[in-house]
């Protein structure tokens, strides 16, 4: 029976191996993470991360060939394949601070993955890391174990997105697998793509020289995010023309060679990789001498912040340029739908901004805790991206002006505005004229993610503004300042 251990039970690592668990029955996966309080999770009814049909997966399989653990050492020493997804955050501070990848947690594993190993071991990078880190982990095995093992390092990066990842992780696009170009090295891959192979049709199983394997996933996703902060400058210039985003998006989309996805405009891109990956990017840019392109890629996050800035001004401005003391509900916190996660959402920098011009919020997201809303308010740039464990405590004592609350009425009664900030589905059939009626007047819609009918909203009363739309003339009347 093939043994896989994969160290960090995270977004990435859970979902993954309890797929590939679920799709091979005759591998014995354990995953294995430091964090007792998350691994306890992954053993109860609650799991630590909410995935729509992850519970189904991980209910069909844990006890049987799925385990999840704290036991580090043993689960490693045990396994042919050794699967590591660790966080790799924005280095805070140090040489690279706010760009470079930190791969402390990365090389610790990898130390330990020496130590502790009796037998040759596949080692899979499934974090995603600096192109050319597998050299970095190679060193660091094979010059901390002295037996005659062999390590061979693979490159199988992740592209799962989350609130789809089990969707993802069961008809991927394609698989990638990066080795090196020797026999030993191409065995390692065959190894993998074996495991893949069992529900992953051939063809959609690529194998790379692990240089390409890295650099593709940052690739894929500075791609990713490019098309957004593309469609988001596109919507500043929608709002100042008279153009609708939408309607822009849909015809560009149409285009055979540029497709319909990842063409919404929003109130700027969130999540643990689209920001962190580019940051890391930029500098592999710069510290191969290459400045210009290293520019290009950084537009991409300047376009992003310009875009959560903007809205803030459009809410301010409205209002009279001033949102001091008025209460304002914010519908949605997690950084996109059917995810409770938060990691970089651009809800943290809007409630930042308004608490910035003295407003009082009140916060409503199905799925995401008070207590994870309070610390997101209150943590420094990057910190998140750290093993709760060895996270700096937060001050969440002064969060006098927010309110988290148990549903969207009670966000918005008595508030002056409404900022929708994650396109949650319940969002679309609120009872906007009860809501409206329960609000100061003139009532305010600020609707950051498109799901509203804006036009609906404007008979029943509201001033709306919505991303990228043709302005309000109540909004034409106040401009923001970008
Ligand atoms: N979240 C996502 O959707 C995606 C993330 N990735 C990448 O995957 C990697 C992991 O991301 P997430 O799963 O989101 O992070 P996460 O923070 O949810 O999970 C990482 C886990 O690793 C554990 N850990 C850290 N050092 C450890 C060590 N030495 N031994 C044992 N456990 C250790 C932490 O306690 C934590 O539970 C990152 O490199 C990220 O860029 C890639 C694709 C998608
Ligand atoms: O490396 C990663 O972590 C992952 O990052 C993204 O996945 P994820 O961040 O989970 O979610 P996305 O669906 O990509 O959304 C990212 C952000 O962009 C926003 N977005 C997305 C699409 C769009 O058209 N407009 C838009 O503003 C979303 O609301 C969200 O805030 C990629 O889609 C995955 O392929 C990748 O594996």
């Amino acid at each position: 029976m093939v043994k896989i251990c994969c160290i960090g039970a995270g977004y990435v690592g859970g979902p993954t191996m309890a797929v590939i668990a679920l799709k091979c029955p005759s591998v014995e996966v354990v995953v294995v993470d430091l964090n007792q309080k998350r691994i306890d999770a992954w053993n109860s009814d609650t799991l630590p991360i909410y995935e729509p049909g992850l519970d189904d997966v991980v209910k069909q399989c844990r006890g049987k060939n799925l385990f999840f653990s704290t036991k580090v050492d043993e689960s490693v020493m045990e396994a042919d394949i050794v699967f590591v997804s660790v966080n790799t955050p924005t280095k805070t501070t140090g040489l690279g601070a706010g760009k470079a990848a930190d791969l402390t947690y990365w090389e610790s594993a990898a130390r330990m993955i020496a130590r502790v190993s009796k037998s040759s071991k596949i080692v899979v990078e499934k974090s995603t890391v600096p192109v050319k880190t597998a050299e970095a982990i190679e060193k660091i095995l094979t010059h901390n174990n002295k037996s005659e093992i062999q390590f061979q390092i693979l490159s199988n990066p992740e592209f799962l997105a989350e609130g789809t990842a089990i969707e993802d992780l069961f008809h991927p696009d394609r698989v990638l697998i990066g080795g090196r170009e020797t026999p030993e090295g191409q065995k390692a891959v065959q190894a993998l793509k074996d495991v893949y192979a069992q529900w992953v049709p051939e063809d959609k199983i690529l194998t790379t020289n692990l240089w390409s394997a890295e650099l593709s996933k940052l690739a894929a996703n500075a791609f990713l995010a490019q098309r957004i902060s593309s469609v988001n400058a596109m919507s500043a210039l929608c709002e100042a023309t008279g153009a609708n985003v939408a309607q822009v998006s849909y015809a560009v989309g149409k285009d055979s060679r540029i497709g319909p996805k990842f063409l919404n405009g929003s109130v700027g891109f969130g999540g643990s990789c689209f920001q962190k990956d580019i940051l890391n990017l930029v500098y592999i840019c710069e510290c191969n001498g290459l400045p210009e392109v290293a520019e290009y890629w950084k537009q991409v996050i300047k376009i992003n912040d310009y875009q959560k800035s903007r809205f803030v001004n459009r809410v301010v401005a409205s209002m009279f340029n001033t949102v001091s003391k008025k209460k304002i509900a914010i519908l949605g916190f997690a950084f996109k739908k059917d995810t409770g996660d938060t990691r970089e959402t651009p809800a943290i920098d809007v409630c930042q901004g308004l608490l910035g011009d003295n407003a009082d919020l009140s916060i409503y997201d199905p799925q995401v805790t008070e207590d994870q809303i309070k610390m997101d308010l209150t943590s420094k740039k990057f910190d998140w991206d750290h093993p709760l464990h060895l996270r700096p405590m937060s001050d969440t004592t002064t969060l006098e002006k927010v309110r988290v609350v148990k549903d969207a009425y009670e966000a918005a009664k008595d508030s002056h505005g409404v900022c929708i900030l994650t396109e949650w589905d319940e969002f679309k059939t609120l009872d906007y004229q009860k809501i409206y009626e329960g609000m100061q007047k003139p009532a305010f819609i600020f609707d950051g993610r498109n799901v509203v009918d804006a036009n609906k909203l404007r008979e029943i009363g509201f001033i709306v503004y919505s991303i990228g739309k043709p302005l309000d003339a109540w909004l034409n009347d106040m401009p923001a300042v970008a």
